[in-house]
């Protein structure tokens, strides 16, 4: 940087605030209409903003205007950069230069401005700090104020925590990098210099901050390690970010081990709140109807965190329960919730500082709705048009008292949370203007009448227009040039402004101020002299709003404690209404919990798929698993018949089950687990260098070091990643461990038919497979459970499906005849096959010669496109396409080409529509024979 540069008066101001700044923070440097960068700073934004990169005086340098700096700021914040403001803090003086300073540093996880938020996500700025064995974890979402912490034994413990809440921004000690490293450097990560970390430091930041003299009243003194990461949080907010930390009221210890510990890999192949295939494919989708985004967010984490307590999931399902009494009163509950909008990223805002005029009136608007939402939930639960009908409104006549508190509990306690602040909400509403605007200093938030002072200035301001309007026309009647206009801009303040071609006629008591490219601007002393006037009282109007509005604003956050309260309260009413929303459109019912280790299912959907199967129904299935002789279920079944949907099902209904909503399933009765472990499906993790067999085998170490007797373990093809004897072995055994060791409740679904030979072994092991259908080299999808194992795999009619060359499924045939024949793999591979003819079934007769044209044999000859797009749809007693087709071609062609007419009947020259008939009956069979054999 050149001397000059840094003697001018701008660039001194610049480097000030620059030199205590974090290298990787860009400096959005405020000059007039725009925000300008420097140096380095320039060079990166430019790039990132795709804006040009200038030079002026030798320093690059680039721009965005001030009214459209939010987005650039959030791209710049989607970058992974930090962004500082240096904000103009005085008027703009005629020749002199404008007080600037920092206001604010915004990084990734403490945005509070709802533009970069996504409402319905906590959004969290956590620490991570390794203590001796210890790792500790802290977060904290400065929109609401919550903070928690967190210790744990393991990496893995950490890491599953850091999956549930996916913080926006990672802090990490800048001498524990391996820490980080070991948990795949996400992006989300920001080094901090370790000292922020360390345990004094940390513990006098946090005891200052809480004004306490120990952390134990927290229940947290002895968690060091969580300690040292809440510590290096709470100095980076304040320190580092120049964050208003007034409203982090308390340190929570984070109740992970009370709920049912989901790891991250069955976090993830759960679908509960992201999916590969989109948002709508996720658990938290087919649950959420809820309101606001505070009941989202609040939905979110229940969803990431079930519980294991009984009282408390009983207490949720009371209320889900009372609200499906009174469908009528739901929906008015519902309703009411639309109108409140994020009361608690509200509150946290206006309690920061940052909030303008629009948030109080939201806060307002919220508070005010509260006795009416009240008044609603003190009837929930008293029946008023619940299964008795209205006899039991309160009788008012009759001299009843009208019911004042909600009947359950839980209800209860949150009806007592909504505290009553309509005074304040009042005084709200009477001050601030309907559409108040966003900026805080520069007036019109006030009411005419609120403020008798503001009034004066206002009139004085308006008139002042006035005289300006009058003096314009009055200049241009004196000068004759009909272009002349009186403006006004922050430098200048008021001038007259003459054209080019006009410049002639300009009287001598004007005074030249600027030349601009299309003529000049001048000044009067009359025009000064109003100015004068205009300004005094616009400005003194402004600083009187900006003072009063700071006055309301603080008033109105000495309530904060019971703002809060009251947000947390319309959180949890709002996923309870979603609950029970939810299960009222799709009819779900109560499941029975308690502390037994059995987990029997009727009818049981998939939450997701029955939502979202548009047309065909899904089809129901029960499960049965208990202690003694049905504990560790082998599923068997072709590919593509259901099987992984199934055991997700079981897994997701009992998930369902433990946040306290209802299920979608005839009956539940669970014995509430303590942990779901999950292995399903292959995930490459490339980026921390393990194959897709490594993957799965962490996955499963994890499983069997963690899983207990109250466990719920789901296993999908365990061992599939390896040559298949070696993957057999593995999967036997681990079913083996299962069952003999660690007794949890457990679904295995497999391909290897040999594990059900298991049952002669473990008597808790059962057999069960996904029924289907074989027809006509067809295969047909029951999508039924039923007891005993599959006899086949039926790969090579489910590769038809998909589309294979015909050539490569005849010759599959061959070696899977072959190989089923006991030849070894080399003679397979090297000994001449047999002819086609030899191993295909034998030519069906010719079917009855009819009216129209036999399409039958394009259609089955076409195999894959034509069977695959309808095997989607060939759900239970739909049979696989090709076949559907040919039979409405047979019955309506002429039979001119028969020349495949095979495909058109069975081996025995049944007709295709008897064969589709005989399949009916079968299904229903069944699907009878299933429930038999699960429920005797
Ligand atoms: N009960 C059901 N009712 C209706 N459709 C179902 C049902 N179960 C599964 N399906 C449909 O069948 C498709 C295949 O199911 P799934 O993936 O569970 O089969 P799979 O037996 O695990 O297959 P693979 O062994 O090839 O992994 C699902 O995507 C779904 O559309």
């Amino acid at each position: 940087m050149s001397e000059a540069v840094a003697t001018t008066p701008m660039m001194k101001q610049y480097l000030a605030i620059r030199r205590d700044l974090p290298g990787d923070v860009i400096l959005l440097f405020r000059l007039g209409d725009f925000y300008e960068m420097f140096f380095e700073d320039a060079k990166v934004a430019a790039g990132i903003l795709n804006v040009s990169l200038t030079k002026r005086n030798g320093i690059p340098m680039c721009g965005v205007p001030h009214h459209a700096a939010q987005s650039y700021i959030a791209r710049l914040i989607r970058a992974g950069k930090r962004v500082a403001i240096g904000e103009q803090v005085g008027e703009p003086v005629p020749g002199k230069l404008v007080a600037r300073e920092l206001s604010e540093v915004i990084s990734a996880g403490t945005v509070t401005d709802g533009r970069f938020l996504d409402a319905n996500k906590s959004h969290y700025l956590a620490a991570i700090f390794r203590d001796g064995k210890k790792h500790g974890l802290a977060y904290v979402d400065h929109s609401t104020g919550e903070f928690e912490l967190a210790e744990f034994d393991s990496l893995d413990g950490l890491n599953d925590e850091l999956t549930r809440i996916a913080p926006s921004e990672l802090l990490y000690a800048d001498d524990q990098r391996e820490l980080m490293e070991s948990l795949g450097m996400p992006k989300s990560a920001q080094i901090c210099e370790s000292y922020l970390f360390l345990q004094d430091q940390a513990l006098h930041a946090l005891t200052q901050h809480f004004k306490v003299q120990s952390l134990d009243g927290y229940g947290c003194g002895h968690l060091t390690a969580a300690l040292g990461a809440a510590g290096a949080i709470m100095q980076y907010l304040q320190f580092q970010l120049r964050k208003d930390v007034s409203h982090i009221k308390r340190l929570r210890v984070a109740s992970l081990f009370d709920g049912v510990w989901i790891d991250a890999a069955s976090q993830s192949h759960l679908e509960l709140v992201n999916s590969r295939s989109g948002a709508e494919h996720t658990l938290l989708h087919a649950l959420n109807r809820t309101a606001t985004p505070m009941g989202a967010r609040k939905l979110r984490r229940w969803v990431l965190h079930p519980l294991r307590d009984l009282a408390q999931l009983v207490s949720r399902q009371e209320v889900v329960s009372v609200l499906l009494q009174d469908p009528m009163l739901l929906g008015q509950l519902r309703d009411m919730l639309k109108d409140i909008r994020d009361l608690e990223r509200t509150a946290g805002r206006l309690s920061q500082g940052s909030g303008n005029a629009r948030d109080l009136l939201v806060l307002a608007q919220a508070l005010s709705a509260v006795p009416a939402l009240k008044l609603l939930m003190a009837e929930c639960g008293c029946g008023r048009n619940g299964a008795d009908g209205m006899d039991n409104l309160p009788d008012i006549d009759a001299g009843m008292e009208p019911v004042s508190a909600p009947s359950v509990p839980l209800l209860r306690a949150l009806h007592a949370q909504l505290h009553d602040l309509t005074a304040m909400a009042a005084e709200i509403e009477q001050a601030i203007v309907e559409e108040p605007p966003a900026p805080i200093k520069e007036g019109g938030i006030f009411r005419d009448g609120y403020l008798p002072f503001l009034d004066e200035f206002r009139s004085a301001s308006t008139q002042g227009r006035d005289w300006i309007a009058k003096l314009q026309n009055d200049e241009i009647d004196r000068t004759g040039i009909k272009s002349l206009k009186i403006k006004y801009n922050a430098v200048f303040g008021y001038f007259i402004e003459i054209t080019k071609s006009n410049l002639d006629s300009v009287p001598k008591d004007y005074t030249r101020k600027q030349t601009t490219a299309n003529g000049e601007r001048f000044i009067t002393d009359e025009l000064k002299r109003m100015e004068d006037k205009i300004l005094g009282a616009d400005e003194k109007g402004k600083a009187l709003e900006y003072e009063e509005f700071v006055k309301l604003r603080s008033r109105a956050m000495e309530r904060l404690a019971e703002i809060q309260e009251t947000a947390e309260a319309l959180a949890t009413l709002d996923a309870l209404c979603s609950l029970a929303e939810t299960a009222r459109l799709f009819n779900y019912t109560r499941p029975l919990l308690d502390e037994s280790r059995t987990l029997v299912i009727r009818d049981g959907r998939h939450p997701v798929l029955d939502q979202n199967l548009a047309g065909d129904r899904f089809v129901p299935n029960d499960t049965y698993l208990e202690e003694v002789e049905n504990r560790v279920l082998i599923i068997t079944g072709p590919n593509m018949a259901g099987k992984s949907t199934y055991i997700r099902q079981v897994a997701l209904l009992t998930l369902m089950a433990q946040i306290g909503s209802y299920v979608p399933a005839a009956t539940m009765e669970l014995g509430l687990v303590d942990r779901i472990f999950t292995r399903i499906g292959a995930s490459d993790d490339l980026s921390r260098g393990q194959s897709t067999f490594m993957v799965e085998m962490n996955e499963t170490s994890m499983i069997l070091n963690n899983a207990t007797d109250r466990s719920l373990v789901i296993l999908d093809e365990i061992g599939r990643g390896t040559s298949t004897f070696d993957g057999l072995s593995i999967a036997w055994s681990v079913a083996e461990h299962l069952h003999n060791d660690l007794g949890s409740r457990t679904l295995f679904a497999t391909h290897y038919h040999e594990l059900t030979a298991l049952t002669a072994t473990c008597r808790a092991v059962k057999n069960y497979n996904v029924a289907v259908k074989e027809w006509n080299q067809q295969i047909i999808f029951l999508r039924k459970i039923i007891a005993g194992s599959a006899e086949k795999s039926y790969g090579i009619q489910v590769a038809r499906l998909a589309g294979l060359p015909e050539s490569v499924l005849q010759r599959a045939r061959q070696i899977l005849e072959r190989l089923e024949a006991g030849h070894p793999p080399n003679e397979v591979a090297v000994k001449p096959l047999p002819i086609l003819e030899e191993i295909e079934t034998p030519a069906p007769k010719k079917p009855t010669r009819r009216k129209g044209k036999a399409g039958g044999g394009a259609n089955a000859s076409a195999g894959g496109a034509g069977a695959n797009a309808n095997a989607d749809a060939a759900n239970a007693g739909a049979v696989a396409g090709a076949s559907v087709a040919e039979e409405s071609e047979l019955e309506e062609g002429d039979g001119d080409d028969a020349s495949d007419e095979g495909e058109g009947a069975d081996g025995n020259g049944t007709s295709t529509s008897r064969v589709k008939k005989k399949l009916r009956i079968e299904k229903t069979s069944v699907a009878s024979e299933a429930q038999m054999s699960l429920f005797g």
